[in-house]
C-alpha cells in the first residue's frame, strides 16, 4: 500500500534557507524570483563576501545550500567558497566566464556544480539543483565496484550531491544490502566483478525491485560495445560508460533521480484524492481488492464501513461550497486519525469508505460508533465571514453502513451500500451493520 504520509516528492519546500550571495543586484532578484516561482524556498540574498559572513555567524535559520557569485568585490573565488563551506554548506558557483583552470578549481574544491550565467534556463538549472540537492539528503544509493579506486570516486561523486553511499566490492554482498536496507533508490553497479557480472546482477535485482521504485546505473570500462545493451535489456535504467567526468556522473544520477519523482508524483496523483489527500476510487478497489483477497485466501473475512454526510446537499446550499469542501476535510481528517491502520478512502462527493483487516467484529463496531458520535459532537471551525449554529462553528452528522465479506470487494461494497441505505431511511446519524 502507498504510505499516504510520504509526500515529501510531492512537496516543493526546501528545508532551511537558500543563501544567495551574488553582488549583481537583477540577477540576484531574477534567481530570487525563479527559485519562489519554482520551489517554497525562504532566501537570504548577501552582496558582499563580508555581508555573508556576518548571515553565516549569525543565522539562525538553517541554511541547507549557497549560491555563490565567484566574482564579488571583497573575496576571491576560493574565499567566497571556504567561507560557506566551512559552516558545512553544500555550494553551487555561479560564474561568468568558464576555462577550464577555473573549473577545476571548483571541483577540486567539492562545489556541487558551477553554473554559467547565460540565460533563465542557468536560472532554472539552480532551481532544479537546489531542488535536487536538499532532497538528496534523503537518498541511499548502493555503489558495487570491485575496483576501490572507482568506489571511492563514485563515493565522493555521490558525497558531494549529498548522498549517502553505501559501497561494496562484492555483488552477492549488495544483493543482501538491499534485502536489509529498504530505502535504497539507486543501484550503481560495475559489470567486471568477482561472484556475478554487472549484467546478472542487474537481472537479480529486477526479480524484486521494479524499475520505477530503484534506479540502477551500469558503470564500465569495457571496451564491447554490446555491453550498454545488455545491461539496459537486464533492467538497468542507465549507463555510464568509464571514464566519465564529475559532470557526467552528476546529470546522469539526477536526471534517474528525478525519473523515480516524476513516476511518484504520477502514482500519488492518480491515486489521491486533490481536496483530502485520501486514497480516490481507484486505488480503493485496486488495493482494496487484493486485501480482500488475502484475507479470503486465510481464511479471514474483511469488513468495509461506507459513511455519507448527512444532509449534505443544505449545508452547500446554505453555507456555500468552499464549507461544503471544509466539512468534507474536516471528515477525513477525522477519518485519518480514527482508521489509520486502515484502508481509507473517498470514493465519491460525501461519499467515504474503511476497508477493515485482521480486526475482530467488535472492535470494527465500537469504533465506527465512536467515530459516528465523535462527528455529532465535534463541530468544526468555520471561516470568519460565515455565519454558523455555534459561534463560527458547524456540526455535522454521518451516516454508516457496514457489511463483512470475503473474497469480493464490488459484492462487500454493495452490501455496505444497502446498510447505508438502510442508515439513511432509518433516520441518519447512525450505524446499521449486518
Ligand atoms: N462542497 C462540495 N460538494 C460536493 C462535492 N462533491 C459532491 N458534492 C455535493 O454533495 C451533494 C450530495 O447530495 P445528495 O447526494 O443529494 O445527498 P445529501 O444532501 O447528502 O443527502 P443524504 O445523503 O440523503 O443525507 C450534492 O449537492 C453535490 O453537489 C465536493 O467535492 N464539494
Amino acid at each position: 500500500m502507498l504510505n499516504q504520509n510520504e509526500h515529501s516528492f510531492h512537496s516543493k519546500t526546501i528545508p532551511g534557507v537558500a543563501l544567495i550571495i551574488e553582488d549583481q543586484k537583477t540577477f540576484s532578484s531574477m534567481l530570487v524570483t525563479v527559485l519562489n516561482a519554482k520551489l517554497t524556498c525562504p532566501t537570504v540574498v548577501c552582496a558582499t563576501l563580508a555581508e555573508a559572513k556576518l548571515v553565516l555567524a549569525n543565522s539562525h535559520e538553517v541554511i541547507s545550500i549557497a549560491i555563490c557569485d565567484l566574482t564579488l568585490p571583497d573575496g576571491s573565488n576560493e574565499e567566497v567558497i571556504d567561507a560557506v563551506q566551512a559552516h558545512g554548506i553544500p555550494v553551487i558557483a555561479l560564474t561568468g566566464t568558464f576555462s577550464e583552470p577555473l573549473r577545476n578549481l571548483l571541483l577540486r574544491r567539492g562545489v556541487v556544480d558551477y553554473v554559467l550565467k547565460r540565460s533563465l534556463n542557468s536560472l532554472e538549472y539552480v532551481a532544479s539543483l537546489v531542488e535536487r540537492v536538499t532532497r538528496n539528503l534523503q537518498i541511499k544509493a548502493l555503489v558495487v565496484d570491485d575496483s576501490e579506486s572507482s568506489l571511492t570516486i563514485i563515493r565522493h561523486y555521490l558525497a558531494r550531491q549529498k548522498i549517502t553511499a553505501i559501497c561494496t566490492k562484492n555483488p552477492v554482498e549488495a544483493l543482501a544490502i538491499l534485502e536489509q536496507e529498504k530505502d535504497i533508490q539507486l543501484v550503481l553497479s560495475d559489470h567486471e566483478m568477482p561472484h556475478m557480472s554487472g549484467v546478472e546482477f542487474v537481472t537479480q535485482i529486477r526479480k524484486k525491485h521494479r524499475k520505477e521504485k530503484l534506479a540502477i546505473i551500469g558503470i564500465s570500462g569495457s571496451a564491447d560495445k554490446t555491453l550498454v545493451a545488455h545491461f539496459l535489456k537486464s533492467g538497468a535504467n542507465d549507463f555510464i560508460p568509464k571514464p566519465f567526468s564529475y559532470e557526467e556522473f552528476l546529470c546522469r544520477v539526477t536526471q534517474n533521480l528525478q525519473m523515480l519523482d516524476l513516476i511518484k508524483e504520477t502514482l500519488y496523483v492518480s491515486n489521491t484524492d486533490y481536496l483530502t489527500g485520501l486514497y480516490n476510487r481507484r486505488y480503493f478497489f485496486e488495493s482494496g481488492q487484493v486485501l480482500v483477497q488475502e484475507a479470503a485466501t486465510a481464511n479471514q473475512c474483511c469488513y468495509l464501513g461506507v459513511i455519507d454526510i448527512d444532509h449534505f446537499k443544505r449545508i452547500n446550499d446554505q453555507f456555500g461550497h468552499d464549507v461544503g469542501d471544509l466539512a468534507i476535510c474536516f471528515l477525513a481528517h477525522t477519518m485519518q486519525a480514527f482508521f489509520a491502520r486502515e484502508l481509507v478512502a473517498r470514493i465519491g462527493g460525501e461519499e467515504f469508505v474503511i476497508l477493515f483487516h485482521g480486526r475482530e467484529q467488535n472492535y470494527i463496531l465500537d469504533v465506527l460508533e465512536q467515530f459516528r458520535s465523535h462527528i455529532e459532537k465535534t463541530p468544526f471551525q468555520l471561516p470568519g465571514a460565515v455565519p454558523a449554529n455555534h459561534n463560527g462553528r458547524l456540526s455535522i452528522t454521518v451516516s454508516i453502513g457496514c457489511a463483512s465479506g470475503n473474497g469480493d470487494l464490488h459484492a462487500l461494497m454493495k452490501a455496505a451500500d444497502l446498510r447505508l441505505y438502510q442508515a439513511k431511511e432509518a433516520g441518519r446519524n447512525r450505524l446499521v451493520a449486518g
